[in-house]
């Protein structure tokens, strides 16, 4: 393997301890942050993220606010946990697990967060705000990928960006940061239509992965020495019957890139941090 690996578990951690002196100072001054997290139904997977989200609140200090319903929750049930959560002075702010069981609508409940409370950036104001160039809460996925980056001192300013994949979630958003005058990269918006994807990403400084497409990222597709970013997480089952989370680029990527985001251990972590980071930031606003 030649690429150096960009590690976002060690970086989320050294992000967690600044946060932890910040959570501090806020004690001074007699305010506790508040995360909540509205979890509907009981998807494994789903309970284990919502879980991991309580871990890291707790390891820094922020208070957890957990709400669970029933997987046959009515819409009705649904809006009155957000109408409670946006009054509560306590929750700073709040995230709804997604995916929702089908029958609820999900647009209408992310509309339902409160802007100012939405610890996941993903409510259409703060998606207007990102792109308008306004402050507000900066989906956390995006916002983690990017800090990772500086951390690691991979310019973007006068780099060139592939990204592969336009969810709202990563792809679409990553955009919009990236091209931001204080980013100031120049950025492809790639995607599963997108004819020769890989004239694209040879051309790119920085190729960012999160079109949910196990192994779509092939060596060949880089050019040498560029930097890869991997947010694929898709559950395939192994050779051995085995359920495993596999991400978006081939292994024998490290062999040609110069810079890796690995998954595990790479995007996950640092989303993880920035919702804790949002959610300082909502409180420190007061
Ligand atoms: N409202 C909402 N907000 C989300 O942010 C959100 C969501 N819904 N639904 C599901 C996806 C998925 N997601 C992950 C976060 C961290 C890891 C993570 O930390 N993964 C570890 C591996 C697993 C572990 O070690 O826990 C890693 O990449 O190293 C993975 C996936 C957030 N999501």
């Amino acid at each position: 393997m030649t690429a150096t690996l960009l590690d976002g578990k060690a970086t989320a951690a050294e992000i967690k301890d600044e946060l932890r002196i910040r959570v501090k100072a806020l004690a001074e001054r007699g305010i506790i942050p508040g995360l909540g997290t509205v979890l509907v139904g009981a998807d494994p997977g789903s309970q284990a993220y919502v879980n991991g989200k309580h871990r890291d609140c707790a390891e820094v200090g922020i208070a957890s606010i957990r709400r669970e319903l029933p997987a046959d929750a009515t819409q009705q049930q649904v809006d009155d946990v957000l109408a409670e959560l946006n009054a509560d002075p306590a929750c700073h702010g709040y995230i709804v697990q997604l995916p929702l069981p089908a029958h609820l609508d999900t647009q209408r409940v992310l509309e339902l967060i409160d802007p100012d409370k939405d610890a996941d950036g993903l409510h259409p104001v703060n998606l207007g705000r990102l792109v308008l160039g306004y402050d507000g809460p900066l989906p956390c996925t995006p916002r983690g990928i990017v800090e990772l980056l500086r951390r690691h001192d991979v310019a973007l300013r006068g780099a060139t960006v592939a990204v592969v994949g336009r969810g709202n979630t990563v792809g679409r958003p990553l955009g919009l940061l990236l091209t931001r005058r204080s980013e100031n990269a120049t950025v492809t918006l790639c995607h599963t239509g997108t004819l020769d994807l890989a004239s694209h990403t040879r051309a790119a400084d920085i190729v960012i992965v999160a079109a949910g497409v196990p192994g779509l990222l092939t060596a060949d597709m880089i050019s040498p020495g560029a930097v890869v970013v991997d947010v694929g997480i898709t559950r395939v089952i192994g050779a051995d019957g085995k359920g495993r989370y596999t991400g978006d680029v081939d292994p024998g990527v490290a062999e040609t890139a110069g810079g890796l985001v690995p998954m595990p251990g790479g995007v996950g972590p640092m989303t993880r941090a920035m919702l804790l980071s949002n959610v300082v930031e909502r409180a420190e606003r007061g």
